[in-house]
């Protein structure tokens, strides 16, 4: 495909997403319509569209118009890509511009549309991350880092990251953890790389691995909302006696065996109704389900999909949880928490409500992490039952 094709697929799917339609759906049925176009192209064509999820706002205000072909002549805009290069209306390429289109709007762009996200988010966030949150703000406008985690059960740094290269994957080390690898180059090439199949590394966020880095050792885990089950694996490379996953959606869970296989861990899934049965656990880990405030680089639509009345449900739930999750919390055990929000109504607030709810009962320890360009965004705490 031409660039200028890509730029009209696009808009194509743009317009979909604009009608409703979730992004990774609309991509899928357009690759699959779409045979002709190669894997380079389909990643072109997913850079332009993400990358406009990301910055909704600031490119409709650029491209005059907040439709597909708006959004896309913003985004060149925003590129420093002059969009008429693009829109000749030769071959596939988009129609040329029309006259409302051919120039940016004068003037300096307004901070409701430069913050990239809904006006009563950018209170929520003022809130939530003080004085930090306007350059979060323009962070989560950037395209997050491709992280691997080292498979310390299986490898070593100096090795894995000489597998990696072999296989044209450049990593450097990333502060936030010691098993974090940050890749530099060759991303679309991880997945094809020797050292990923045969388990030695992960995908994963480094504030994801700094927030099990941070875990106290214990002998029987359990990973309360596993999800793909990424903590549960990065626990049992770390090493415990017993580690389990538990997801309220076991479908969630789905590649878990294959990631375990590949991993080489041993990770036991319990279905809700035989948690009590198997536990206690020393340690339980609540990675709550919430507003993927400090994830939205990786998952852009979720801010424009949130709602205030959303949040609050979120918050409801993140306290069930809780008050689930501490039943099955051994004598002397530790109830962890984490979110990969940057709110404070998720984190802080979540916990002193718990604190309130639970008579003594004591936060030991809590970390954010902030939106950089390490990793994620996101929150843990420790609680434990006072003597
Ligand atoms: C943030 S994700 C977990 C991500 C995962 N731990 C990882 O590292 O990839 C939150 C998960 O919580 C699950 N969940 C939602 N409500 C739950 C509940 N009441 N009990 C247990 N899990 C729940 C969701 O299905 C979702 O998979």
């Amino acid at each position: 495909m031409t660039p200028a094709a890509r730029v009209a697929a696009a808009i194509e799917i743009l317009d979909m997403i604009g009608d409703g339609l979730p992004a990774e759906q609309v991509l899928t049925r357009w690759g699959r319509g779409n045979r002709f176009a190669g894997s380079k192209d389909r990643a072109a064509i997913r850079d332009y569209v993400f990358d406009v999820l990301r910055t909704k706002r600031s490119t409709a205000w650029l491209g005059n118009a907040a439709t597909g072909r708006g959004l896309m002549i913003g985004l060149l805009r925003a590129q420093g890509i002059d969009p008429a290069t693009m829109f000749t209306g030769e071959g596939h390429a988009p129609q040329v511009l029309q006259d409302y289109e051919l120039t940016p709007p004068e003037g300096e762009i307004p901070a409701s549309e430069a913050w990239n996200m809904p006006d009563w988010l950018k209170e929520r966030m003022v809130e939530g991350v003080g004085e930090q949150a306007e350059a979060t703000a323009f962070m989560l406008q950037e395209r997050a880092p491709v992280t691997l985690r080292i498979n310390t059960s299986k490898t070593n740094a100096s090795d894995v990251t000489q597998m990696l290269t072999e296989a044209g994957v450049t990593v450097e080390a990333n502060p936030l953890s010691p098993t974090a690898l940050t890749v530099v180059e060759g991303n679309r090439r991880i997945r094809n790389a020797p050292a990923y199949m045969d388990g030695f590394v992960e995908l994963q966020d480094a504030s994801s691995q700094a927030v099990v880095d941070a875990l106290p050792q214990a002998s029987r885990v359990l990973d309360y909302c596993a999800g793909g089950g990424g903590k549960a694996l990065a626990i049992a490379a770390r090493g415990a006696d017993a580690v389990f996953a538990h997801d309220v959606d076991p479908a969630r869970m789905r590649d878990l065996p294959l990631r375990s296989a590949r991993a080489e861990a041993e990770i036991t899934e319990l279905a809700t109704g035989d948690l009590a049965a198997s536990g206690p656990y020393d340690l339980v880990l609540v990675d709550a389900p919430c507003s993927g405030s400090g994830s939205w680089r990786r998952a852009p639509e979720a801010k424009w999909n949130l709602t205030a009345e959303n949040l609050e449900k979120t918050k409801q739930l993140q306290d069930d949880i809780l008050d689930a999750a501490i039943q099955i919390v051994s004598q002397g055990g530790v109830l962890a928490y984490a979110t990969c929000s940057i709110l404070r109504e998720e984190n802080e607030e979540r916990v002193q409500a718990f604190l309130e709810r639970h008579e003594g009962w004591e936060c030991t320890w809590e970390k954010t992490f902030a939106v950089t360009e390490a990793g994620d965004g996101f929150y843990t705490a420790h609680l434990m039952e006072t003597k």
